[in-house]
């Protein structure tokens, strides 16, 4: 009888060995086939190259611009950049032109620390960065990580940056008429809210100024440099913050709480307008000469009804009605209390009316 029962006992615990050991092999073997699963989706989307020489790796985001890369030519060529081919630098590192042949050109952008210790984490902020894809937003196309630096490959914007037209040379300014400040104005104000409210999980740029304002070729608007305020840490020779951001055009609750917010880009789109509108730089040393800022000096003279003081010189016989609802717009932007900020999706609706219905806002 007893031995009956361990007999029966014995029996029940191989049984329940054996379908412990089934489920552990079914959820084994699952793991494989999902993996193999999802490394063959990446490699849909991806283009991969491995540099034997400097222990890089190269990953292009699959496009159509890219369609008639098969080879290692864009890792060859990228690693050949040099000092000729630079378009500028910022505090993040320098920017190249990278020339493939005589119809594809990119930007490169060689960020100054790279590390091998964050590269799982980069990586994956640089993949949902790919994926991100509008006509206001500068495209990434891919990115190289090496052991000592990294880098990122945009599309390359023709026209620069808002900034180098504005407070650039003259002649460039010039080019700068009223229509085309209102559509680069309404084109980055879609750009933002698309990152602000289309994205997800949504995005905050946390470094919107005129200079991550590029222009395409027919001079529309590309915001440029999203995510990369939160990827790294600015070089501490730039005019950044420790965190991020740049001064002038940082909202006021930046500086006691230190954290970035949609509301925060609000208000550094509010700056950019006033630049638009003004043609003055924020970051001038004018104004922390003389301990002030672009945003007090434009209040003050908007309350006291001058606007046309304070109008860049260059934007003569504009249609005053529109110039002034862009400055009211402005203004609601740099609201001190970032709840009474409209959100960028209503800054492009009221953008938009004011050439559709020629509303008169501060009115
Ligand atoms: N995709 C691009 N196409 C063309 N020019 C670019 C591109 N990206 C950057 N540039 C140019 O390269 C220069 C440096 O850009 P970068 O973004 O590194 O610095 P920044 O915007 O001036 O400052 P920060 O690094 O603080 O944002 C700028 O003059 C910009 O116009």
């Amino acid at each position: 009888m007893l031995i009956q029962f361990f007999l029966n006992q014995m029996g029940n615990a191989l049984l329940l060995a054996f379908y412990i050991t089934i489920c552990c092999i079914a959820f084994v073997i699952s793991k494989i086939i999902i993996s193999v699963l999802l490394y063959r989706r990446w490699k849909r989307k991806h283009m991969l190259y491995e540099d034997g020489i400097s222990g890089g790796k190269m990953v292009m985001f699959r496009s159509p611009i890219l369609q008639s890369l098969t080879s290692d030519i864009f890792l060859k060529k990228t690693l050949k950049l040099s000092n000729k081919d630079i378009i500028g630098s910022g505090g993040y590192g320098t920017v190249y032109r990278l020339m493939i042949d005589d119809s594809k050109a990119f930007a490169v952008k060689r960020l100054n620390r790279g590390s091998a210790d964050r590269d799982r984490g980069f990586e994956r902020e640089l993949e949902a960065m790919g994926d991100i894809k509008h006509r206001n937003i500068v495209t990434l196309h891919g990115y190289y990580t090496a052991p000592h630096y990294n880098l990122l490959i945009y599309e390359l914007m023709p026209n620069g940056s808002l900034d180098a037209f504005l407070h650039g040379r003259t002649m460039e300014k010039k080019l700068l008429d009223w229509p085309t400040r209102y559509r680069i104005a309404i084109g980055a104000a879609r750009g933002i809210a698309y990152l602000h409210h289309d994205c997800i999980p949504h995005i905050i740029h946390r470094d919107i100024k005129s200079s991550n304002i590029l222009l395409d070729q027919n001079m529309e608007a590309r915001v440029s440099d999203f995510g990369l305020a939160t990827l790294l840490e600015p070089n501490k020779t730039h005019v950044s913050t420790v965190v991020a951001g740049t001064f002038g055009y940082l909202a006021p609750e930046y500086f006691d709480t230190g954290r970035a917010t949609a509301k925060g880009d609000v208000y550094s789109f509010g700056v950019v307008l006033l630049e638009l509108l003004t043609g003055k730089k924020p970051t001038d040393e004018a104004f922390t000469e003389e301990g002030t800022k672009l945003v007090t000096w434009v209040k003050a003279v908007v309350q006291e009804k001058k606007e046309e003081y304070v109008l860049d010189s260059s934007l003569e016989d504009c249609p005053v009605d529109e110039v002034n609802n862009v400055f009211y717009i402005s203004l609601m932007c740099l609201e001190p209390e970032p709840s009474k900020r409209p959100t960028m999706v209503e800054v492009v609706k009221l953008l938009e009316e004011i050439k559709s219905n020629n509303i008169v806002i501060g009115s």
